[in-house]
């Protein structure tokens, strides 16, 4: 596998295989279904010719050139959908940077662009809505029509759908800010998940009886603030082992005061780990329990933490 991130500019210095490469093309941003059909047909194809697959987007997201001051927040950040891609089986990630140069390539002229930074492209691979090019105006006709003075070869790929609705990474941006787990979990086609470095926590949820791990997980777009049914593992060691738990994602409005608090994950393991500060660990989410609450006391706030405890054990057996 080539693990070359690159920008589409430098892929000529990248000194790449000379074998046909089979490009698929979007932000593809949480590499939902609809994602994982146009790159699993440029995988593919990819596989029969004995040729690269690979995959053009963009970071930063396009919206930052054009809505500056309110661009579109992501499910997946950039380094998660690297991994995500190449676990899918890409052989070359290019993240190309979404500037004012770039987005003024005229529609007719992208082919001719891509073919010459990428000298051995046979096929491009996207959805039958891709728009492209300046002024977004390129549509799939105009992409074949282009392409096809280059030799280059367009596959598009049926919307994949779901309950008649398309599946977008905006509808699940929505599903997401509701905190529907379940459903944003269903359309990706793989589970909405966290990582980073554990925190050491005050130490409060000891006394209350219920240990937590926290992380300061900081995503561009923030699930509903609630608690959630998760599986917990350890990044490289014992990594083979998910635990399952219960946890709050929220700023704890029972216990911190002001509007200046951070929200943290916090896991509550259903059995014992040694899982120290510093450790990094993957969290999966798994369903919605119900939202964050202020509570009166400490006391009101065990009483549920123990009913979410059960419903998470019930959930998982
Ligand atoms: C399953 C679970 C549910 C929680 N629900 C709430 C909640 O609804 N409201 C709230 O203020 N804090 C909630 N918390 C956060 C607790 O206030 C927090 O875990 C506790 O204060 C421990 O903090 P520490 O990790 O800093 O020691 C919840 C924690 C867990 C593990
Ligand atoms: N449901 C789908 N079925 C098949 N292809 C899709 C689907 N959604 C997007 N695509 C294709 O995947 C590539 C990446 O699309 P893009 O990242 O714009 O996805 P999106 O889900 O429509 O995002 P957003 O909702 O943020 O606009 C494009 O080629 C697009 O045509």
């Amino acid at each position: 596998m080539l693990k070359i991130p690159a920008t589409v500019d430098s892929l000529l210095e990248a000194d790449l295989p000379k074998r046909p490469v089979h490009l698929a093309i979007g932000v593809f941003d949480g590499v939902h279904l609809g994602h994982q059909a146009v790159i699993e047909a440029a995988i593919q194809s990819a596989k029969r010719s004995d040729g690269i697959s690979a995959v053009l987007t963009f970071d930063p997201h396009p919206s930052h050139l054009f809505r500056p001051n309110d661009p579109t927040r992501l499910l997946m950040p950039k380094s998660a959908k690297e991994g995500f891609l190449h676990k899918l089986g890409v052989d070359l990630v290019i993240f190309q940077t979404f500037d004012a140069n770039f987005a003024s390539i005229e529609a007719e002229d992208f082919p001719g662009y891509l073919q010459k930074c990428l000298p051995t492209l046979c096929a491009v691979y996207v959805g039958e809505n891709f728009r492209f090019g300046k002024a977004r105006r390129g549509d799939v006709d105009l992409l074949i029509q282009a392409s096809r003075e280059c030799g280059i070869d367009v596959i598009s790929v049926q919307r994949i759908r779901e309950n008649g609705e398309p599946i977008s990474s905006t509808r699940i941006r929505e599903e997401l800010s509701s905190g529907k787990i379940e459903r944003v979990n269903a359309l990706l086609g793989h589970r909405y998940s966290s990582s980073g470095k554990i925190q050491a926590g005050r130490k409060l949820g000891r006394t209350i009886g219920f240990p937590t791990v926290n992380l300061p997980w900081q995503p561009e777009l923030a699930p509903c603030y609630g608690v959630y049914c998760v599986k917990a593992r350890l990044k490289g060691k014992d990594s083979a082992n998910w635990h399952t738990g219960v946890a709050n994602y929220g700023v704890r409005p029972t216990v911190e005061r002001g509007d200046s608090v951070m929200p943290l994950l916090e896991v509550h393991l259903l059995d014992e780990v040694s899982w120290q500060p510093d450790d990094e660990i993957t969290v999966i989410w798994e369903k919605f329990i119900r939202s964050e609450q202020k509570f009166a006391g400490i006391d009101d706030l065990k009483t549920q933490i123990s009913k979410d405890r059960q419903f998470a054990q019930d959930f998982f057996t």
